[in-house]
């Protein structure tokens, strides 16, 4: 941070008024954005005048409103123009033209820097470019929209956002408002130029951008395994009560998604590694499809940790021999033979001890949650900050794993006695079984990359290491063999004097990366020949 630009905090309030020598920003604009700009940039040490299109009703105004705005000036816009270098535009972006708009020479050289944000979506062109329309000779640059007047007036103690954007197509403008960003007390990102503003504008518009993927698929997921619960409890075996459905039956649906939806949370870097063995790079980018998943994987681990929390509770409440029969001892109640009964009755009961099917089931259900719990609690910031990288990679690559692990132990003893008593037919057909289908192959997936042939190899890829690249050194290293190489369209022209088998390379134009050539085959390539090129 430059020291001339950050400019000390104010720590003794009866300073005010006694402001020599210090940078002096302007506010276009009196209303709640510009009375936060202003009362932060205070804070910060800045002097500050706020122009308004009515410079004496609005001071009076402040100042009933407003104890905080000592020693901030309201004064017209031409006066504000004159005396700053930088302006903030705290007004709409409709008011613009109407206001500024007669105010070109007014703005030669200055940096306006406009915070307006727009109520709609994909509009042609951003507010700031809109701006600069208006304004042709001053320096645009967009930054503060994504802060909120509430987030600007009061930062230590808000939590919201503390990221600030930046844009314009001047860089020394663009550093001298980012500088100050940061004096004020924000992190800086520096979008370049000002056509980003579009961006940074859409941005907060977004509503839940990261959540309607998972939140559709966990919609569709959980609508499909209810389908086949309700076939299953009700059409095709009449186990339950239609009045059970609530609690009883729905809860069935819930686990089976929550386990159904970590299995997904851990499956797309499964797919990437896959990927980038078969390219032999990590530089080829994914498809949209997995990239867009591997994006979403904190939302998918939320909703599974939102599922399970309420699977967990209905379970607790449902703790009885009168839900889960199969987890109580039964006990026997023999009636003795009398007048009415020729043989003594014996009716069995069930009592309140768990028998180890219940018990286990419980224990590995109440390990995994907690687990799932710490796991999900390290996907907040301020939790996660706290975390080193190993300590982060622990928990999201190992531990989460446990957590998968044990779910689908907790699925398998609730499970297993009925597939053992079904047979391979009915056990393939039940909803435990086919729950842990996709778990399974995840886990079995992060066993095969932890093996160390796969694992060391997927490691030197994405450190950096390419495939066709060795292709290509070796191919160069071989000094006896002359082979030259022309790049045309995926073909390869190939001069070779020297009999037997050789390997070739090219370059495909398309994709900049170097493949492997199947059409040298062995023979003496005493002309010219072609081969085609394809992917290693
Ligand atoms: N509020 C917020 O949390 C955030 C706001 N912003 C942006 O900051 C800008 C200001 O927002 P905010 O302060 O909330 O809005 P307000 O409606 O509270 O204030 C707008 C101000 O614009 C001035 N103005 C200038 N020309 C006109 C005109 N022709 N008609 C009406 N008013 C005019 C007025 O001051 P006067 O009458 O003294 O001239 C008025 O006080 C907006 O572009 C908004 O998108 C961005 C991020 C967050
Ligand atoms: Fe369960």
């Amino acid at each position: 941070m430059a020291d001339e630009v950050c400019v000390p905090l104010i720590t003794n309030p009866s300073s005010c008024g006694k402001r020599e020598g210090r940078t002096t920003i302007g506010i276009i604009g009196t209303g709640n954005y510009a009375i936060a700009l202003s009362k932060r940039l205070t804070m910060t040490g800045y002097d500050v005048i706020m122009a308004s299109r009515r410079p004496q009703m609005r001071e009076t105004s402040l100042k009933f409103f407003s104890d905080c705005l000592c020693g901030v000036k309201v004064t017209s816009i031409p006066e504000c123009l004159r005396k700053c270098d930088l302006i903030f535009v705290a007004i709409h972006m409709e008011d613009f033209k109407i206001t500024l708009g007669n105010y070109l020479e007014a703005t030669k050289d200055k940096i306006l820097v406009d915070v307006s944000n727009r109520e709609y979506r994909y509009a042609r062109h951003s507010n700031a470019e809109l701006l600069s329309a208006v304004l042709p000779n001053a320096i645009i640059v967009k930054a503060f929209n994504s802060i909120s007047a509430y987030t600007m007036e009061d930062l230590a103690t808000s939590g919201g956002n503390h990221r600030v954007f930046v844009a314009s197509n001047d860089p020394t403008a663009r550093s001298k408002v980012g500088d100050l960003a940061k004096c004020m007390g924000f992190q800086v990102v520096d979008l370049g130029g000002l056509k980003s503003a579009r961006y940074m504008e859409d941005f907060v518009l977004k509503v839940f951008s990261h959540w309607k993927i998972p939140f559709f698929l966990t919609f569709g997921i959980f609508n499909l395994w209810s389908l086949y619960i309700v076939y299953v409890c009700f059409i095709e075996k009449s186990e339950f009560q239609w009045e059970q459905v609530f609690l009883k039956v729905l809860n069935k649906p819930l686990c089976m998604t929550a386990i159904t939806m970590l299995a997904l949370t851990y499956l797309p870097s499964h797919i990437a590694a896959i990927y980038q063995i078969y390219n032999g790079t990590k530089h080829k980018r994914f498809p949209r499809y997995l990239d867009t998943w591997l994006k979403s994987r904190k939302q998918f681990g939320l909703i599974t940790l939102f599922l399970a929390t309420i699977h967990a509770f209905a379970s607790a409440l449902m703790m009885s021999p009168t839900y889960y029969r199969s987890w109580y001892h039964t006990a026997t109640v023999t009636l003795p033979a009398n007048a009415s009964l020729a043989s003594p009755l014996v009716i069995p009961v069930s009592t309140s001890w768990m028998v180890w099917k219940g018990e286990a089931a419980c224990l590995v259900g109440i390990i995994a949650f907690v687990l799932l719990v710490i796991v999900g609690l390290t996907s907040i910031p301020s939790v996660g900050e706290s975390l080193n990288w190993s300590e982060w990679r622990c928990v999201h690559s190992n531990l989460s794993y446990v957590v998968l692990f044990l779910s689908v132990v907790h699925v398998c003893i609730m499970g297993a006695p009925g597939w053992l008593k079904a047979g391979p037919a009915g056990a393939f057909r039940s909803i435990t079984f086919l729950s842990i289908i996709l778990p399974l192959i995840v886990l079995f997936l992060k066993f095969i990359f932890v093996c160390p042939p796969l694992r060391n190899y997927i490691r030197r890829i994405r450190r950096g290491w390419e495939r066709s690249t060795i292709s290509q050194n070796s191919f160069q290293s071989d000094a006896v063999e002359k082979v030259t190489v022309h790049n045309m369209k995926d073909k390869l022209e190939v001069t070779q004097d020297v009999p037997g088998t050789k390997s070739c390379c090219c370059s495909d134009p398309a994709d900049k990366r170097l493949k492997s050539c199947n059409g040298c085959k062995a023979g003496v390539f005493s002309v010219a020949v072609q081969c085609e090129c394809s992917s290693l």
